[in-house]
Parts: C-alpha cells; structure tokens; sequence
C-alpha cells in the first residue's frame, strides 16, 4: 500500500503519479488535496506520516519543491522521509536509509523523472549491514 498526498503545489503531478501507480498495478490511497486550491502543506504530510509510521506502508508527498513536506513529514517518530531528484538518490533513499516516504517537487520535477523516482523507490530493498546501525541511530533521536 502506498499512500500519496500533496499540496497544491504538487497535485497536477500526484494526479499524474497516480496514473502511474495505476500502470504498476500498486495499491494506493489519496489523502488530498483534491484540487489546486492553496492549502497547507503540514496538514497533507501528517496524514501521509502517520498512515506510513502506523502500518508500515509507504508514502509518496509533493509540494513545491518536497523540502516542506519533508520537514513536516519527519517530525513523526518513525518516518524517514527522503527529498529526492533523481534516480540515484531514490535508490539510495532506500539502500542506504531505508526511507519510507518519497518526497519531491512538482514545481522542480518533471514527470519523466518523477515516474523513475518512484518506481525505483518501490521496488528497491533496503541494504541493511551498517546501515541498520545508522538507521538505529536516528531511531534513537526520536526520544531526546
Ligand atoms: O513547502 C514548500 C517549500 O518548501 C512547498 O513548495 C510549498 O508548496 C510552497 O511553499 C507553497 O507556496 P505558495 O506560494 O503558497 O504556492
């Protein structure tokens, strides 16, 4: 299950990468914004956050430029959330992270990249080995 959510900054791009999911054949929910009309962007990340952090699914936020989303979106205990652009960094968000949110910008990112960004996210595990020492590290982090 993946579940998507952006501000009006990136919803002409979720509804693209919700067609995508489609193509893929993965199981999403969309919890807003259901129209371009201007919102708030923390509102949008903390349901996405905690629908991830409490069932072990990921997410997928766009605003602008993703770095509000993944602000907002880390603040919940459990979530890694990964501002990504590329290829490369998706891959790593996961390899070397372990993210389970894909952030981006729909101001900043076209829909080529976008649908490699999240394909690459989905399918790519997590390495383990010394990253799950780092990734307990910052586990850690949330109880200070
Ligand atoms: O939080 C952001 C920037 O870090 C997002 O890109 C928002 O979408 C953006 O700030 C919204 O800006 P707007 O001028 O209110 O459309």
């Amino acid at each position: 299950m993946v579940i998507i959510g952006s501000d009006h900054g990136g919803f002409e791009l979720k509804e693209k990468i919700k067609d995508f999911l489609k193509e893929l054949g993965e199981t999403f929910e969309d919890v807003g914004v259901f129209s371009s009309d201007s919102c708030d962007y923390p509102d949008i990340a903390k349901e996405v956050a905690i629908r991830v952090a409490e069932n072990g699914y990921k997410g997928i936020l766009i605003c602008g430029t993703g770095i509000g989303m993944s602000i907002a979106a880390n603040k919940i205990d459990g979530v890694r959330c990964a501002l990504c652009h590329d290829a490369y960094t998706a891959e790593f968000a996961r390899r070397h992270n372990n993210a389970n949110i894909l952030a981006f910008g729909g101001r900043t990112t076209g829909i080529e990249i976008a649908k490699q960004m999240v394909s690459i996210f989905l399918k790519t595990p997590f390495d383990g080995g010394r990253h799950e020492r780092r990734i307990n590290k910052i586990s850690e982090l949330e109880a200070l």
